[in-house]
């Protein structure tokens, strides 16, 4: 059983005889044996241990072990000259008692220094571990791959994990393991002492105690560390239920899940609870008892045998001896808590520990990437070397005293150097070192808000900072932001795919069986097919997210595994299927980096025709994103990532049915931005929508994971009995090849919902339900079903949402104090009709789910 799949299984919901570990009352449907495997998994290694004590250096560890000895030893000397004074005065009553209390505020006092002082090495010592081992697990975790480690591992888990392990890390781990030293060293010590002033006898005696005391603890332990275990495993299932409940809150109420996911939270938390309770109070008590009875017992013999030895010792030792003694029985459940807190630190660290083994994508860069990375280089303009512009016909120079230090690329869209008697782009601002680090032959792509014109571009870098009485050096801003691209890239990406074989993890199945085909530079090419038959994939492997398990993907003749995946990453652009945002402002979204400028920004922006709705918003660019875009219709999103793009200008686009969300007008503006607004760039889109792709000049339509079809949409689309031909004839989609299986799926749905509609409209009035099922059909009937919310609730809506889809709800408030979201609608849908819910892009999700 692999270590993903024990965490994952329900520790407590089934149980059988077999199944129950240990005997302690913990009802598991975890095989004791498995239970046994993942304990010697939770706990931690020699190595591990060893690894870690050198991270926190072994001198720090060595200096607060002796500290803390010496302490207990001081402390020790403070008792002895309490026990010589009692001793003395015992002797001769008229003895001088100050020497004696000298000595014990002395000894006192060097014992308190040294606490101290062993606390200094000690909290140097875990410091040191903690913020290795975070900064090691974010490190791997930030480049774990997607297939191989996020697909299988729940969010929850790994959130557990750097979260509460890590926490456990940071603040108990060092004051558990010291305490832990202390107490031990509080333990040793007086026995020690005992021992030393005792009869031999006595310590021949005390040594069957010690053994059934210390055999007690080894039970106690080997319970408690798999009850710890289940603990944390089961607080890392209650973790997962929630961030996956919370992140899919309406498909748990579309689908009726709700009992059943509250059933299995309160079996995850009971089992969590019962493993705590078990191991915090039922264990704990067990040993306690024991100890404390056999503790009683041999303080009685030691009283015993003292008081037959009183003479020899004298009244203050013997005294001190056994109030020592007395002192240590008290200490028993502390230390217990000391010592078992110590040992689930260490498997906190184990179980973070892991994470540090994470399987890791290949480089991020290479060596040889260096000349094919794209650079972006920030100077002030009063630092820049003065420079000025020269036109020849269409051409431009530029010059730096007197001598040509720039002039345009063949395509006239940037800049490159000179040929003879220039350094490198340093001449341009020598105080700069990121210029200096600029390959010679990169081009300058862009100046600030200038991008794709080569004049454009040298006059925002000829501006003069010095000329400042002049109005336009005054608009000029005070940095040069430089965009450099590879010479590699700069006339367009052409594309090979040879033979591509990829797919998923430990998958054995190929999901993409050979692909072969070619993309000339600057083509736009459409990737067809029917649904699952790889073309996300096959985005996936160009951007090595999925690496190539056969053949070869070929970028301008270099193969993507022959560089870094930053470097490669940076070259490609995707606009994914699922729009990914992030919390924080649109500009930060937009560039999260902060690598362009507010006037580039802007045009991307109205390319994606989000003009009119960033405008609307009161913060415009500053507006912000609520957790992933929650406050965006999806289509807003889809477009926010266009932009992102937009921006980028990447070589290689890749859209994956980017526009899959926008209502159609919008949509036909964005397919011209699309056709229109990258025109260097190398674009494949997959797309369901063939009218979307009329426009390209190739299209490749994938077949179970190969190319079936290649060529124009002309040529496709004219082959007989051809794939491309067939969908475009049907349904003018490949993804309405709905079957039965689908349909029956709907169904099923449809029938739940309708059960559960009046609970999910949650206001409805008068809702009339007529599901006839008979056939397998439903005929779904709505009668003024409508839906409203309290104008509290509705505010705090509006407060986190954008302006735009709310602004359109205004007039529909209702005199009770409730905002009507959805006016009541009717409707009769007959068997085998298919309904399409339209509107366009912007309306608040959340409506559109209740709906
Ligand atoms: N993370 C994954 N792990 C394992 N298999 C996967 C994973 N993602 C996709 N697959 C499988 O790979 C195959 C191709 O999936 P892919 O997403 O590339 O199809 P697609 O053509 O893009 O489909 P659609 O048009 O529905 O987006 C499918 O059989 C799918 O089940």
């Amino acid at each position: 059983m692999g270590r993903e799949e024990k965490e994952n299984t329900p520790i407590g919901s089934k149980t059988s005889k077999e199944q129950r570990p240990m005997g302690i009352g913990v009802t598991s449907s975890v095989p004791a044996m498995a239970l046994r495997e993942s304990e010697h998994e939770g706990r931690p290694t020699l190595e591990m241990t060893l690894r870690y004590i050198s991270i926190g250096k072994w001198r720090n560890l060595l200096n607060a072990l002796v500290c803390f000895s010496l302490t207990l030893f001081l402390y020790l000397l403070c008792d002895i000259s309490l026990a010589n004074c009692t001793n003395a005065l015992a002797i001769d009553a008229s003895v001088e008692t100050g020497r004696y209390f000298g000595g014990y505020l002395f000894w006192l006092f060097a014992g308190t220094s040294m606490v101290y002082i062993g606390w200094y090495f000690g909290g140097g010592f875990t410091l040191r571990i903690s913020s290795h081992i975070h900064a090691l697990v974010v490190r791997r975790l930030l480049h774990a791959p997607i297939d191989r480690f996020f697909d299988k591992h729940p969010v929850g888990r790994i959130m557990n994990r750097i979260t509460m392990d890590m926490t456990t890390i940071d603040l108990h781990l060092f004051l558990k393991i010291s305490g832990s030293i202390m107490i031990a060293f509080q333990t040793m010590v007086p026995l020690a002492y005992i021992h030393a002033i005792m009869p031999l006898s006595m310590t021949a005696l005390s040594l069957p105690f010690y053994y059934v005391v210390a055999s007690l603890y080894g039970r106690y332990q080997n319970t408690t560390v798999p009850l710890r275990y289940c603990f944390k495993t089961s607080s890392s299932r209650t973790q997962s239920y929630l961030s996956d409940v919370m992140t899919s809150t309406v498909v748990v109420r579309g689908f009726g899940e709700q009992q059943r996911l509250s059933a299995e939270y309160a079996a995850a938390v009971d089992d969590s609870l019962k493993a705590d309770l078990t191991d915090d109070r039922l264990m704990k008590r067990w040993l306690c008892n024991r100890v404390n009875y056999l503790w009683t017992f041999y303080n009685s013999v030691t009283y015993i045998i003292g008081l037959y030895n009183c003479s020899r010792l004298g009244p203050g030792t013997l005294g001190i001896a056994l109030t020592n003694l007395l002192l240590l029985e008290g200490m028993i459940e502390p230390s217990l808590d000391m010592m078992a807190g110590a040992l689930f630190e260490l498997i906190a660290l184990a179980r973070v520990h892991e994470y540090t083994e994470v399987p890791q994508e290949r480089a991020m860069r290479t060596l040889e990437d260096t000349a094919l990375r794209s650079y972006s280089v920030r100077f002030m303009r009063k630092a820049a070397t003065p420079l000025t512009k020269r036109e020849k016909g269409d051409e431009v120079e530029v010059l730096a005293n007197g001598r040509v230090v720039l002039r345009s690329t063949k395509d006239l869209r940037g800049l490159m150097l000179a040929e003879t008697g220039v350094e490198g782009f340093q001449e341009l601002c020598p105080s700069c070192a990121e210029l200096h680090a600029v390959p010679t032959l990169h081009h300058i792509v862009a100046a600030n808000d200038a991008t794709g014109c080569a004049k454009l571009i040298a006059d925002e870098i000829c501006k003069s900072a010095k000329s400042f009485m002049t109005a336009a050096a005054f608009a000029s801003p005070p940095m040069v932001n430089l965009e450099f691209q590879s010479d590699w890239l700069s006339s367009g990406a052409r594309l090979d795919v040879q033979e591509l074989r990829a797919g998923y993890a430990e998958v054995p199945q190929d999901v993409l069986k050979g692909v072969t085909f070619s993309v000339e530079p600057r083509m736009k090419v459409a990737v067809v097919g029917t649904t699952g038959c790889g073309k996300s994939s096959m985005l996936l492997a160009l951007l090595r997210i999925i690496e190539p398990r056969g053949g070869r993907i070929v970028i301008n003749g270099i193969d993507t595994r022959d560089i870094g995946l930053a470097t490669l990453r940076t070259a490609l652009g995707l606009v994914p299927q699922d729009p990914m945002l992030f919390t924080g402002s649109l500009r930060h979204n937009l560039d999260p980096f902060r690598l362009y400028t507010d006037g580039r920004i802007k045009k991307a922006v109205e390319y994606a025709h989000l003009a009119p709705f960033v405008s609307s918003l009161p913060l415009g660019l500053d507006h912000q994103v609520t957790d992933e875009g929650g406050n965006l219709s999806f289509g807003q999103r889809q477009l926010l990532c266009l932009a992102r793009m937009v921006l980028r200008q990447p070589a290689l686009l890749l859209l994956d049915e980017a526009t899959s969300a926008i209502d159609p007008a919008t949509q036909e503006s964005v397919q011209d931005t699309i056709n229109h607004a990258f025109p260097t760039s190398t674009m494949l889109a997959v797309a369901h929508r063939l009218e979307t792709i009329m426009e390209f000049d190739q299209v490749v339509v994938l077949d179970a994971g190969k190319v079936a079809e290649e060529g124009s949409v002309k040529e496709v689309a004219a082959k007989p009995g051809g794939i491309f031909r067939r969908a475009g004839s049907g349904s003018r989609s490949f993804a309405r090849q709905t079957t039965q299986e689908v349909q029956d799926y709907f169904h099923a749905r449809i029938r739940r919902s309708l059960d559960d509609l009046a609970a999910v409209t949650g206001e409805a009035e008068d809702v009339e339900r007529d599901a006839d099922f008979s056939n397998g059909i439903a005929h779904l009937t709505f009668k003024d079903v409508g839906f409203s919310l309290p104008r509290s609730s509705y505010l705090r809506h509006q407060e986190s949402g954008s302006s735009k889809g709310e602004k359109g709800l205004e007039g529909s408030s209702s005199s009770d104090g409730r905002k009507t979201i959805l006016a009541p609608i009717s409707g009769h849908y007959e068997p085998g009709k298919l309904v399409a819910l339209m509107g366009p892009s912007g309306q608040r999700p959340r409506w559109c789910d209740i709906i």
